[in-house]
Order: C-alpha cells, then structure tokens, then sequence
C-alpha cells in the first residue's frame, strides 16, 4: 500500500537479475578482500557451530522459530522438488533452523547447508546470508558471485525478518547446489522466500499483540482479509503502539506511533471497538496525512488483560511515543532523509559494524547517535561521548584509552579508566573523529581489531566490546587523499555512513519548530508556545547555518522575549529578519558555547537598544515603543525582564 512516496532503498532487483545490485555485492567483495583479507580460493565450506554453541543461539530465537516454523515448511512444500534446502539464521548468520530433503543429507552437509553453520562476511565473504544480514534487504547471491571458491556453484536468496518494533530478527533462505546459469532463474525463488519472510513477520506481529487490537489495513476491499497491505496495534486507550513491518517500509505511519487512532486516520476509536465487538466488519476511512482512502479491518484483543480505565483523549495525546527503536524515529521527525537514516541505522546495529554519521555542526549527530543507542541492544549499558576535537592532544590518548597509576607526571595515583573502556557493553559516541591526532589514530585501529584496550603505563590489556559510532563534519575521503587519515581506519569506520540533512534541507522544518516550541515551552513555562504565521515564515526562509542547535537557541531566546506569549517578528534575532549575524567568527557560532554567547549577545543588544530607545524619548514608553515597532505591553514586559525601572520611578 503507497501512503506516500516510499523513500525506502529500491528492492534490490534490476536487469540482471533478481536480488541484483551490484554496489551492494562490489562492496562485500571489497570488504572481503580488504578489510577482512580472505583467501578466495580456501577450500572447506563453512564452519558448524557445535550443539553446545549452537544452543546459545537457538534459545534466545526459541519462540520466534516456533512462529516461523509453518512459514519454512509452506516455503520448503513449494521449492523442495526444485532441490532446495530452507534455512533460518539468526542475525549474526548462524543457521537455527533448517528443512531439507533428508536423502541428500551428505550433499547439504559438505556444502555448508546444514544446523549450525555461520553465514558471515567475516568468514565467508560474499554471499546471501551475510549480506541480507548486514543490508537488510533481499538478495540472490548467484554462482560466481559468492566470494570463496567452495560456495561458487550455490545460488542462494536470502530476505531478512523484521520484529515488531523494525529491529531484525532472522534471515529466511533458500538455497540450492544445482542450478541454471543464469541467475533470473531465481527470480520466482526470492519471491517465495519473500512472502514466506512476510508470514512470519505477520505471524510475529499478531501474536505479539495478542492482547491488543490489530488493525489490518488494505488499499482494496476485497483483499483486507486475505492480503492485508499492513497492520497497526492499538492498546486500550486507541493510541498506535506498533506498525507492522510492510507499513514501517513506506515510513509514512512511522510518525503516527505513540499516537491516537483519530489522529492519523479519519476514525474514530470507539467505532473501532464497535466493530471489534461485533465481529469485525471493514470500516472505510482516509490516512489523514496523504489522504489515500483504505479499508480496515479490526481483529479485537484475544484476553484483556485487566486494564486501569482508559485515560482522557486529552491525556492520551501528551504520551510520548515508545523507545527503543522508535527513538530512532522521533529524532529523524518526518523528513524522508532522515527516515531512511533511521531505517539504515536500524539495519546495521547490533552487527558489530562502525557507524559513521556526517553532517554539518549542529545537524543532530550526537542526538542521533543517541537515539541509535537507545535503540540498540545496547540501551541499559553506557553511552560515552567523546569529543575529540575539545580534548587537547596530549590528553587525548589518556583520555580514551586510560592509564595505569604513576603512567605519566601528574596521573592520578589510583590511574583512571579511559573512554573506551567506560563504554564496555555499551556505546562509544567520538565525535569530530576527523580531529583525532594520527598516533591515536593507530591505537583506535588496534582497538577495532582486536577489542581489547591497553592503559597507557599497563602491559595488561582489557577486553572491550563496544559500538562505535564516529561522526564528523570534514571530508574524511578528502583527509585520506591528503593523508591526514588512516586508509584502514576510514575502512572500518565507515562500513556504514549516513548523511545528516542540514536544516535548511529538511522538509520538516515546521515540525521541528513545532516540536521544539512544544519541548521547550514546556520546560519554560510549563505550556508549549505559539508562534506568529509571519515569526514562522521568518524562520522558514532562514538558512540555518547553525542547524538545529542554532534554531533551538533562537526560539528559546524568542521565548523568553515573548515572555510565553506567541512569538512574533521582533523577537528574532537580526540574522533571521536577513540583517547581519552577531559579529562572530563562523567557526564559533557553531560550538555549543559560543551559541549559548549568541544568545547571550542577543539579549545584550535588545537591552541596550531598549533602553537607548527609553532615553532618547525621555521614559516616555509609547514613543519607545513605536520607535522599535513595538507594542507598549511588550515593551513593559521587557522592562520587567531585563530590570529597567525608569528614573521617574526609581523612588516608588
Ligand atoms: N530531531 C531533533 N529534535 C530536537 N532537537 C534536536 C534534534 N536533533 C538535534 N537536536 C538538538 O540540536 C542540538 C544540536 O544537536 P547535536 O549536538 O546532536 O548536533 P551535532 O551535529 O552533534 O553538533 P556538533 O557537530 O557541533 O557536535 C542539541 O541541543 C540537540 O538536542
């Protein structure tokens, strides 16, 4: 079903082929090679776990396989003739689940098809298991495009499975030891293991929110039983606590999450139950936001649990949407580009793989990278930010790698731990890794490979497992080019980059503004502040060189000039009526404290100037007012803030 325009990734697909794209298995092929140096031509088929090992990772995927069980036997039922074999791996490529044709065991086995075998780049290089995994999305990974020699007569179609909240759980594939030559024979194949993925997705989702209400929704009437487009859950109060899978991918729903039903569609919740109750007949109604025209179809909660009753609607709007992944969402707000980022972060985390984020300062990185946090297995351990352009750098090497007592003059007795190490378990955020001295630059590397730290003073190095998410905004390719950055280390750090928008190429400019007079009219006053049409199309035309954090200084300098009252033309600063920024060197306009200057300065010179005003008309504050284009209460009100007591009161 198209809400909107998807702005998800095209299907991997194309001429040649199904499962075709060619960047994406050119870059496997390089990583092979170069980062993780594999011998092509190496003999024996993939490792299989033992059944200890194997454990480990089927226990943790126990329920899911049991969902996904009927969907590999319909998909094993339609392909087992054609000599294929189904298996089910978990995220780091492992097979916990396989169907095959028992009289070819022999066959399976040596090929690697088999219980327990690992999937991975690392390992295997190229193919369709490990690039489903690390890309999420589908794939055929045909003959010769298989990285080592042993796995070159396989074809092999892969499609990942996403969980209720859009973090991946498994990879469905199907794979065969004898096919045709040319790889569009398998175009129906992938099909298969496709709509066999989606089942289980939806098997997943159902049973998941079993004690919810599940809307099936579908473009068509005449498919919304038995080919829904999509479902969203509604808990007791109508609001929209998850999305399934094939509406996450169109992303227009993301936003609705953490809200009301009769906020998104045009429906009301209490129609919704009246249906539930009687028996669930389709309900029309529109998706307010594109207004398409759908159909819904209501499957009514199995047992209700016992539930507090139901909070107001007006209560129910000021829930804020859920975390974990859906963090992820409320950051990216409704800009396309930043919903793929999210949706890109969401497939490469908890892979093991360096993120890197570029963007200009003030673009949100650092918020991203938190939200990428707090949607990662990671949430409950730490995330630790490093800047590495603030730390000097003769610190900066203590700093993140920490020192051992009496490692250098002035260390403190007892040693400290560095960065890297107070991020074990959980997430390290270095910042302006562009800055980051060359020596350090080699340590970093060793980190990577071989996750272990060594305190500086110290032989004894300490294990260290942590995400790594690296952001800049420098030309890290360019540095390399000049040689100012490690080739290896732009290698592993950037597996994954993802681009942050600037504001002022964001076409949810008005949300944000929105959501931010809302957050910080609510810490401010305890109510989110309005803004006059004219003050937002001001705001709207800006060009932000500053980004988000330079916006969010404006407004809450606007909001504290309006005093909570809606903010209007004159409380912007100059630079956004198109007059000149404060006198500032560009460089420290972006840094956090230099704005929070702006800020200062701002204010600084709408006292000056009001209080100018004030003695050039002699207290008189209807002069004053009009001679700065501003209302007498406004000008009262200033004087309040900033303390002015005209000399003619001064005895009062
Ligand atoms: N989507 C968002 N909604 C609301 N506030 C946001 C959003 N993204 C970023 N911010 C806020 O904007 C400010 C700047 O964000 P952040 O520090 O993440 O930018 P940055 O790109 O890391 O900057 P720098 O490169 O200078 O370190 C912060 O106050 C952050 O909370």
């Amino acid at each position: 079903m198209q809400w909107m325009a998807s702005n998800m990734p095209a299907e991997a697909g194309g001429p040649a082929g199904p499962g075709t794209d060619f960047s994406m298995i050119e870059r496997s092929r390089q990583r092979s090679f170069e980062l993780y140096r594999l011998d092509p031509g190496r003999g024996e088929p993939p490792r299989v776990l033992t059944t200890s090992a194997l454990k480990n990772h089927r226990e943790p995927m126990e329920r899911f396989m049991r969902i996904a069980r009927s969907g590999m036997e319909v998909l094993f039922g339609q392909i087992r003739e054609a000599g294929y074999v189904v298996l089910l791996t978990d995220t780091h490529g492992v097979a916990v689940d396989f169907i095959n044709n028992p009289l070819f065991d022999q066959d399976w086995r040596r090929a690697g098809l088999w219980l327990g075998s690992c999937w991975t780049e690392e390992k295997e290089g190229t193919c369709a298991v490990a690039l489903a995994n690390l890309e999420q999305r589908a794939i055929t990974v045909h003959h010769e495009e298989h990285f080592r020699a042993p796995n070159k007569k396989l074809t092999c179609s892969a499609v990942p499975i996403f969980g209720t909240d859009g973090r991946m759980l498994a990879v469905l594939d199907a794979s065969a030891i004898e096919s045709p030559d040319d790889k569009r024979s398998q175009h129906l194949v992938l099909q298969m293991v496709r709509s066999a993925a989606r089942m289980a997705e939806d098997a997943n989702f159902l049973h998941e929110f079993e004690h919810h209400s599940v809307l099936r929704l579908a473009r068509r009437r005449d498919f919304l039983e038995v080919s829904a487009d999509g479902m969203v859950a509604l808990d007791e109060a109508g609001r929209i606590v998850a999305i399934s899978q094939s509406l996450r991918e169109q992303g227009a729903l993301l936003p609705a999450l953490g809200h009301c039903i009769e906020e998104v569609f045009d429906l009301r919740f209490e129609q919704v139950m009246q249906a539930a109750h009687q028996g669930g007949y389709p309900l029309t109604t529109r998706h307010l936001a594109t207004g398409t025209q759908c159909f819904a179809l209501v499957r009514p909660p199995r047992r209700r649990p016992s539930a507090p009753a139901a909070p107001s609607a007006a209560a129910r709007r000021e829930v804020p949407p859920e975390a974990g992944a859906d963090a992820l969402q409320v950051i990216a707000g409704l800009d396309p580009q930043m919903q793929t980022n999210a949706q890109q972060a969401l497939r490469v985390l908890d892979k093991g793989l360096a993120i890197l984020l570029h963007g200009e300062s003030g673009s949100g990185k650092e918020a991203f990278a938190k939200a990428m946090h707090e949607a990662s297995a990671r949430r409950a351990q730490p995330f630790v930010a490093v800047n590495c352009a603030a730390i000097p750098e003769t610190l900066i090497e203590s700093e993140l790698f920490g020192y051992r007592e009496g490692a250098f003059t002035g260390a403190r007795s007892k040693g400290a731990r560095g960065k890297i190490a107070q991020a074990h378990g959980g997430t390290l955020f270095l910042d302006e890794i562009g800055d980051m001295p060359q020596a350090m630059q080699t340590r970093l590397l060793r980190v990577l490979a071989e996750r272990e730290v060594t305190p500086l003073g110290s032989e004894k190095p300490i294990a260290v497992d942590v995400q790594l998410i690296c952001a800049t905004h420098r030309d890290l390719r360019e540095m390399v080019a000049q040689g100012q950055f490690r080739l290896d280390l732009y290698y592993r750090l950037n597996s994954v980059t993802l681009e942050l928008p600037a504001l002022r190429d964001r076409a949810d400019k008005n949300a944000l503004i929105d959501s931010l007079l809302r957050e910080d009219g609510r810490q401010l006053y305890s109510r989110a502040v309005a803004i006059t049409a004219a003050a937002r199309d001001l705001l709207l035309r800006h060009d932000w060189p500053g980004n988000i954090r330079q916006l969010k200084n404006v407004l809450r300098t606007a909001m504290a000039l309006s005093g909570g009252e809606a903010i209007a033309p004159e409380h912007l600063p100059a630079e956004v009526h198109g007059g000149q920024p404060p006198v500032l060197p560009p460089e420290r306009m972006l840094s956090l404290g230099s704005m929070q200057e702006v800020m200062v300065a701002q204010v600084h010179d709408e006292r000056t100037a009001l209080l100018q005003a004030l003695k050039t008309h002699h207290w008189n504050v209807t002069e004053a007012a009009r001679s700065l284009g501003l209302s007498r209460a406004t000008v009262y009100r200033h004087m309040q803030r900033w303390e002015i007591v005209s000399p003619n009161r001064l005895g009062d």
